[in-house]
């Protein structure tokens, strides 16, 4: 009996709203031809949905997801919108919700892509982040705000647990690849919070004397993530760092269009939820020209989750061999509609 998996979508709001569903076309497309079915339930989430409904999700929504396989999602947020709500209210209540410690941001090169550096040399690495604590956990307040003596407080948090868990999950990803981590923080001056993070992954790398591990500043790393991006295998660092490294990672790739993702809860308690790295870029929405290379990227990310390596592999190489071919947005220098580049990659796997 073939296989059949339920998928939540969620295209939230702006592009979101363009590229998922082109996404979505690859993926039965895939399906069609590796002999499974996918099942999916759309949810109208986001922005959008606050506008009409004064929440991003229904009360009960991690409810409803939990019910699925995993969640295919856009992203969220909106210009006539208050933009503290998107992440605390859908992005941040999932990822924490549903235990998706790990945030997966590969970083490559795609071949026929032009990169803003001079270095030819090939670029394939990932950013853990850690994704549930760390400088996002939105813990602090407002003091008379509307005062001259008003401020705003967001406290860090690390926890032992916390750091270790992504950890384990960095050097075991490390041992599958060139097995190097390379471990970002700032620990010479938060001198307590992330001192404490590099002293447990020093702990944790102990267990894996086959993974060289190194360490390294936030503020040096900006610079090698353009200068050598080739000396990194498994970046592994804090969830504001990674929120920034990934950009950028997505701006040496060739565009922010082109990162995929996977917010992964490992131990698969909870769906895990698979999104491109970028926004809802209202700036270009509305006109059919979004890339979609990140959120179909993200596509194979979540197949390879849920168990179907072969047909993520198949979208990897599509995607490959469309890029190749000059299937390419605004954003990379093309004149490639969104769905254009769908139907190349669909022609191509
Ligand atoms: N996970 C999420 O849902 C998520 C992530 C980041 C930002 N946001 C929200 O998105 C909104 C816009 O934020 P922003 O402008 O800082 O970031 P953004 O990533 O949406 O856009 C930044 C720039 O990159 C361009 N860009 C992004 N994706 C592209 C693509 N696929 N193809 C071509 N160009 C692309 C945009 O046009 C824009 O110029 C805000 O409301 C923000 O809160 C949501
Ligand atoms: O910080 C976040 O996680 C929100 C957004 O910038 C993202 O990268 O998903
Ligand atoms: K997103
Ligand atoms: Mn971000």
């Amino acid at each position: 009996m073939s296989k059949n998996y339920k998928i939540a979508v969620v295209p939230g709001d702006g592009i979101g709203k363009e590229i998922v569903p082109e996404g979505l076309r690859v993926i039965n497309a895939v399906a069609e031809k590796h002999g499974f079915s996918i099942d999916t339930e759309e949810f109208a989430w986001g922005a959008g949905y606050y506008i009409e409904n004064n929440e991003f999700m229904p009360e009960n929504g991690l409810e409803t997801l939990k019910n699925f396989d995993a969640v295919y999602f856009g992203s969220v947020g909106l210009p006539q919108v208050d933009d503290t709500l998107p992440a605390k209210d859908y992005t941040f209540k999932v990822r924490t919700g549903f235990n998706q410690y790990v945030n997966y941001r590969p970083v490559r090169t795609y071949p026929g892509v032009q990169r803003p550096l001079r270095s030819e040399k090939h670029i394939d690495f990932v950013i853990v982040r850690e994704n549930t604590e760390g400088e996002f956990v939105q813990m602090g307040g407002q003091y008379l705000p509307d005062e001259a003596n008003g401020m705003g407080i967001d406290t860090s948090v690390f926890t032992r647990k916390g750091i270790e868990r992504v950890a384990h999950y960095a050097f075991k990803l490390a041992q599958k690849r060139r097995k190097k981590v390379t471990h970002i923080t700032k620990s010479n001056t938060l001198i307590n919070s992330l001192s404490y993070w590099d002293r447990v992954i020093a702990e944790v790398a102990q267990e894996y004397p086959d993974v060289e591990h190194e360490q390294m500043y936030i503020d040096n790393s900006t610079a090698m993530f353009v200068l050598k991006p080739e000396i990194f295998d498994v970046v592994l660092t804090t969830n504001l760092f990674g929120d920034i490294l990934s950009d950028l990672g997505g701006a040496v790739m060739g565009s922010l269009g082109l990162g995929g993702s996977g917010n992964i809860n490992p131990e698969k308690d909870f769906p895990s939820m698979f999104e491109p790295i970028h926004g809802s870029a209202p700036d270009i929405a509305g006109q059919n020209i979004a890339n979609p290379y990140g959120q179909i990227w993200s596509a194979a990310i979540m197949l390879e989750h849920i168990g179907e390596a072969e047909a993520a592999k198949n979208i990897m190489d599509a995607i490959d061999k469309s890029t190749s071919e000059g299937a390419l947005t605004v954003d990379l220098g093309g004149k490639a509609s969104t769905s254009d580049v769908a139907d190349a990659v669909i022609k191509n796997l």
